[in-house]
């Protein structure tokens, strides 16, 4: 019997896999110490990248053969534009964060946004499935480990609830539910190019969590900005 494509990917993908959740943005939260800059800096990428992770569901729901598809997704899309922007409306109020002191553009966070728009635009509708199951498998998978520990920022925690929300995990099983079902039909080397999708998705993943520690606030120039951080164990 044919092993289940999302465990073909998963295994194929470990070693990336692995190195991502073992990140230091994830192993700070784990440990309770992620620097208040740090986690500043990570929300106003996340907010930019949430504008993109609702133009690449739109790309999938675009290519969804069924009303059932399309109604899951146009959930996704709700939960996106809502529910996840109205989180970050209200952190950025609560800690009086800026995002226009912040530059998106970084090579680091384009990289990412760049990468997974060109998965969605150019790719059919399983290559956007294959990249949506990448980064909330990743993201389900770290904070469900991260939320048996202590997060003492409400904030932060919030965020990692979100990620272990029934909404959230019934997302990520229904990713990997949707690849398992369309891959039973697919040939080897089109199974092959969906676990390579996957793993260009945790490599531009890792570059994009590394981001918050460069510093790349563009008051960083000025007198008393923040320097650079990246020597944070
Ligand atoms: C960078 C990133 N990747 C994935 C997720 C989970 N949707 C997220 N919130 N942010």
């Amino acid at each position: 019997m044919r092993e289940i494509l999302s465990e073909q990917i998963l295994r194929q993908n470990r070693l990336v896999f692995d190195r991502m959740i073992g990140h230091r943005f994830v192993a700070h939260i784990r440990a309770d110490r992620l620097p208040q800059p740090v986690f500043e800096r990570y929300l106003v990428f996340e907010r930019a990248f949430a504008d993109t992770a609702i133009s690449i569901c739109s790309f999938a729901t675009a290519r969804a053969e069924t009303i059932v598809q399309k109604r899951w997704l146009i959930g996704v899309l709700d939960s996106l534009t809502n529910r996840k922007m109205a989180y970050f409306e209200k952190a950025f109020a609560a800690r009086g964060i800026d995002p226009d002191a912040y530059d998106t553009d970084i090579h680091e966070v384009g990289d990412f946004r760049d990468g997974m728009l060109a998965i969605a635009r150019d790719g059919g509708y399983l290559d956007t499935i294959a990249a949506m199951f990448a980064v909330d498998w990743m993201y389900w998978t770290w904070s469900k480990a991260a939320s048996v520990g202590t997060i003492s920022d409400p904030l932060l925690k919030e965020w990692v609830e979100l990620h272990t929300s029934d909404a959230f995990a019934a997302q990520a099983r229904w990713l990997k539910k949707e690849l398992d079902r369309l891959g039973e039909t697919l040939d080897a080397p089109e199974r092959q190019r969906l676990s390579a999708v996957f793993g260009k998705a945790q490599a531009l993943e890792i570059a994009f969590h590394d981001a918050p520690y460069l510093c790349p606030e563009k008051t960083a120039m000025l007198p008393g900005g923040g320097g650079d951080i990246r020597q944070l164990a």
